[in-house]
């Protein structure tokens, strides 16, 4: 468990360095308690000014900014931030960072995926036992008291020793592959490039890796490359056995087409934690026993948000002492 009151703090309260909160007023985190001894926090969602003039008032003093969650941080406002040099966000995914205007400034940026790898690995793997073994159908089969009049005979598929392609082999995706081998799987992966001292192989694109996968685990970030990676073609070549796995992005998938897929049965099955229009979620797929469906939760864990405050805390303490950052994200 961190413990932030055995970290060196800054003395008084005029020396405490200045980080900007930027959140939507229904984003609370505990964050906030945790960094106000050690950081003078600036949070315009508690503001009565409008956003736009309480950071046009603070931009000079505001190097660093904490990103709360999937909070959009578009080009407009970094424009009102000249001193900004650090973003720490506090998720995994940054697609909704004006990315492009980060790299145009030379904005650093921190993301959460060391915090959250193990956690959203586990679910991912948890989806693709319950969309193989119909754990989540058989739940739904005792809670509606059918097994005491008739028999649940829904047969999944094996999963252990299955072919499993994995998109996006950073460190979410590794920890899958880690997962998957212990249950016999093999293991390949598409990413942008082929990834040095990885013990599973590379393929260059994500149609030959679905030719070859009995199984695709979505793990990459969305970006303007990879939305809707996952169309037509690559289910066709998944096959109609092949299960279909999203704990990245809702539109790393085009979901209109995955869901025809699923309803004329082209493909075996889904577990999606992420979607196109979160919180929508097409209702058709709440027919399907082999559709597992999850409210973007992949990592939820009281320990997984203990490990981002204290990479949070940890970052914004390196940055303001000229250390090395942790988790840093490679804009391209
Ligand atoms: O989806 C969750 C995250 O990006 O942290």
């Amino acid at each position: 468990m961190a413990s932030y009151a055995n970290q060196e703090c800054f003395q008084s309260n005029d020396d405490l360095p200045i980080v900007l909160l930027h959140r939507l007023p229904s984003f609370n985190s505990p964050l906030k308690d945790i960094l106000q001894p050690h950081f003078h926090l600036l949070d315009p969602a508690d503001s009565p000014e409008p956003a736009s003039s309480f950071l046009s008032c603070h931009a000079k003093s505001v190097r660093a900014l904490i990103c709360i969650y999937n909070t959009p941080l578009s080009a407009e406002t970094l424009n009102l931030l000249p001193s900004l040099e650090l973003i720490v966000a506090a998720s995994a995914g940054v697609d909704h960072i004006d990315l492009e205007e980060c790299r145009c400034r030379g904005i650093i940026m921190t993301n959460a995926s060391t915090a959250f790898a193990e956690d959203a690995a586990d679910h991912a793997v948890a989806l693709l036992i319950d969309v193989c073994r119909r754990i989540s159908t058989g739940d739904r089969f005792v809670r509606a008291g059918l097994w005491p009049v008739k028999r649940d005979c829904s047969l999944g598929f094996k999963m252990g020793r299955k072919r499993v392609g994995i998109v996006g082999l950073g460190r979410i995706g590794f920890e899958v592959g880690k997962r998957l081998e212990a249950f016999g799987c093999s293991i390949a992966y598409n990413s942008r490039k082929k990834k040095p001292s990885v013990p599973f192989s590379y393929h260059a694109n994500v149609l030959d890796l679905a030719e070859d996968s009995d199984a695709l685990i979505l793990c990459c970030s969305l970006t303007e490359q990879t939305h809707h990676i996952i169309n037509k073609d690559v289910l066709e070549a998944l096959g109609k056995e092949g299960v279909i796995i999203n704990v990245g992005r809702g539109a790393l998938i085009d979901e209109k087409v995955l869901v025809q897929f699923l309803l004329r049965g082209d493909i075996g099955g889904a577990g999606l934690d992420v979607f196109e229009n979160e919180p929508d979620v097409p209702r058709e797929l709440f027919e399907l026993d082999n559709v597992v469906l999850s409210p973007h939760r992949a990592i939820f864990t009281s320990e997984s948000l203990e490990a981002l405050h204290e990479l949070v805390f940890t970052n914004l303490k390196a940055f303001f002492s000229n250390k090395p950052l942790q988790s840093v994200f490679q804009i391209e």
